[in-house]
């Protein structure tokens, strides 16, 4: 771990070096930020660890959200669900969760037969000091509202990238908010003039056009100018526009968060 924190150290010298216009050999640069990526990995690992060793008990039922961090609590979970023959049954928040439940070959269920979920495991882009979130980073914040809603608890793992006081300290991207494709237009004027900002469609990387979701929807991404709204309101008043499905702000949902941190250790919100 001494070693990561070196290599950071180093990149952060690198970066003044190239502001400094001095010579970086690219194969040096391209390790220091494959250690970086590296150590961001591990403190998700981590937290991912943490919460299903707390949370995930036999006979539960078990909200899988999606992202990258929630990889390695499906794996946390699959690991203990083999050695400590648990009974757990998963229900998914998007088409990346169930491929996962069914790659680990974990017991898939869904909302018609298991509408109460006794805890929900899943990621987020940023956590303000009052757990309040942004989700939908990756597109699914719909369906992973819905199964919030039906957990008796919300847990958030992340990186310590996404410990933030505000929101928008640390998560530049803006808040995902899922819309019916013919009403993108209205809905991104009606929210600039409710609350200013800018409001782009998302474009999807490997094909041409906007990003569709697993709902056949597409995101504005809101990049908002106030830090200091009342959350609460907006994610109202923005739902209260017709086309407007969700919006990734989760406010009072969440039970508890842990953050990792490349040097192992985790810290705990709630
Ligand atoms: O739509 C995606 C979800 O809200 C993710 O949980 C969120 O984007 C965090 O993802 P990651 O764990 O990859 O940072």
């Amino acid at each position: 771990m001494q070693c990561i924190n070196r290599s950071c150290k180093t990149l952060v010298a690198v970066v003044i070096n190239l502001s400094n216009r001095s010579f970086v050999a690219p194969d040096r640069l391209r390790a220091l930020f494959s250690t970086v990526k590296m150590s961001l990995e591990q403190a998700k690992q981590v937290a991912a660890s943490r919460a299903v060793d707390e949370f995930v008990t036999n006979n539960c039922i078990f909200g899988v959200g999606s992202g990258s961090t929630v990889v390695y609590a499906v794996q946390r979970l699959a690991e203990r669900v083999e050695t400590e023959n648990l009974k757990v049954t998963c229900i998914p928040t998007s088409f990346q969760a169930k491929q996962l439940i069914v790659k680990h070959k974990l017991v898939l269920g869904e909302l018609d037969t298991n509408p109460e979920i006794d805890v929900t495991i899943d990621g987020a882009d940023e956590v303000d000091s009052n757990l309040t979130l942004i989700k939908g980073g990756g597109g699914c914040l719909l369906q992973e509202k819905i199964v919030a809603s039906c957990s008796k608890k919300l847990i958030v793992i992340a990186d310590y990238t996404k410990d933030s006081a505000k929101l928008g300290d640390r998560y530049k991207k803006g808040i995902p908010i899922e819309v019916v494709p013919m009403a993108y237009v209205p809905i991104r004027n009606k929210i600039a003039a409710l609350y200013g900002g800018e409001l782009k469609l998302r474009s999807a990387v490997a094909k041409a056009g906007p990003v569709v979701t697993d709902n056949g929807n597409f995101i504005l991404d809101w990049l908002f100018t106030n830090q200091d709204l009342d959350w609460e309101t907006v994610d109202r008043d923005i739902k209260m526009i017709p086309g407007v499905v969700e919006t990734g702000l989760f406010v009072k949902m969440c039970h508890k968060a842990y953050f990792g941190h490349p040097e192992g250790n985790v810290v705990e919100r709630s």
